[in-house]
């Protein structure tokens, strides 16, 4: 059997500490995942480090750069099987420079709260992940008050 091919992609958040939102990415393409939502992110190139694959993924996909933070293990040898030809490693992510924009391979780009996580079509192989970050998520109430308690 041939090994499942390494996709990284990135879980972006508001802030590495306290996550309250979370970055969804709406596919533009290919024609059978054109409308599903996903983490952004893509497959790591032969020879390619995988968080520098990630790296490449989002400055080319959304023009960001990004500080990551801890990877969400999987339970699939520490990965997340999403297909039966891809494995995915996911990183928690912070956008450092730019703004995020639907520039290849997406066509809408959403920051979802916690209760609002399972409100878009993400792709199947995405929904348990997605179900595991709702338990890592704060509520969206909490983290204006906060911000405001640090300021
Ligand atoms: N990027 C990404 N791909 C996912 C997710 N969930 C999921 O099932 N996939 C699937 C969709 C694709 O079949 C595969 C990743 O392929 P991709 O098209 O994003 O990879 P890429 O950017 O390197 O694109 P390409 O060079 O092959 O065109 O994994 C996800 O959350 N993010």
């Amino acid at each position: 059997m041939t090994a499942r091919r390494l996709v990284v992609a990135a879980a972006i958040v508001d802030d590495l500490d306290r996550p309250a939102r979370l970055l969804a990415a709406r596919r533009s393409r290919p024609a059978h995942l054109a409308g599903r939502w996903e983490f952004p992110g893509g497959k790591v190139d032969p020879g390619e480090a995988p968080v520098e694959a990630l790296h490449r993924e989002l400055r080319e996909e959304l023009g960001v750069r990004v500080e990551l933070g801890d990877e969400l293990p999987g339970p699939d040898d520490g990965g997340w099987i999403i297909t039966d030809r891809h494995v995915l490693r996911l990183w928690f992510a912070t956008v450092t420079e730019g703004v995020p924009e639907p520039l290849v391979e997406h066509d809408d780009l959403r920051w979802l709260g916690r209760d609002g996580l399972l409100d878009v079509d993400w792709l199947d192989g995405d929904v348990r992940i997605v179900e595991e970050l709702q338990d890592v998520l704060e509520p969206l109430d909490d983290a204006p008050v906060r911000r405001l308690r640090r300021a």
